[in-house]
């Protein structure tokens, strides 16, 4: 058994959607980056390279390539977890924690955890993804960013 973190930030723009778990969440703001900037997906990618130590997002999907330019990051995540195939292991569990000051995203939570139980191949009982506000501290208290975090085991197969 392995285990893996992954730590992601995109700043808070106008005119961008934001989209948050592969759901588009309706806000005035959304996440600056080179793909769909889906801090969550990209914590949560990070978390599973990392757990088998296969470097991160940025070293697979380089934010330098076009190809990647807007890319939906299930997408990502889904080859992420082909990788994780390809080298031997299955996902336990994922636990993450979205920190953001606004918008609420309880309303959003289950769907973000369905569509990460199929872009990883894993029953949603074994996804959590959490949201707290920084109480208006620091850059995510400030709506300057939003970040988030992941945690996951992976195990061998066989
Ligand atoms: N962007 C967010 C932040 C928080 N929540 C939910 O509200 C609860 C209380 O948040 P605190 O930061 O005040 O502890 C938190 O436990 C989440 O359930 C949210 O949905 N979206
Ligand atoms: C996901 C990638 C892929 O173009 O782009 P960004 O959306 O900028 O995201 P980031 O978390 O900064 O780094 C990884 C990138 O390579």
């Amino acid at each position: 058994m392995r285990i893996g973190h992954g730590y992601d930030v995109h700043k808070l723009v106008e005119n961008r959607d934001l989209i948050i778990g592969g759901v588009k969440i309706p806000h005035t703001m959304g996440l600056l980056g080179h793909s769909d900037a889906d801090v969550l997906l990209h914590a949560i990618s990070d978390a599973l390279l990392g757990a088998c130590a296969l470097g991160d997002i940025g070293k697979h999907f380089p934010d330098t390539d076009p190809k990647y330019k807007g890319a939906d990051s299930l997408m990502l995540l889904k080859e992420v977890v082909k990788l994780l195939d390809q080298n031997g292991y299955y996902i336990e569990n994922i636990d993450s924690t979205i920190i953001a000051q606004a918008p609420k995203m309880k309303d959003y939570i289950l769907t973000m955890r369905e569509n990460i139980a199929k872009a990883c191949n894993i029953d949603v009982d074994r996804v959590s993804v959490k949201a707290t506000t920084e109480e208006h501290l620091g850059f995510t208290g400030r709506k300057e960013g939003i970040s988030a975090h992941s945690v996951c085991l992976i195990n061998e197969k066989n």
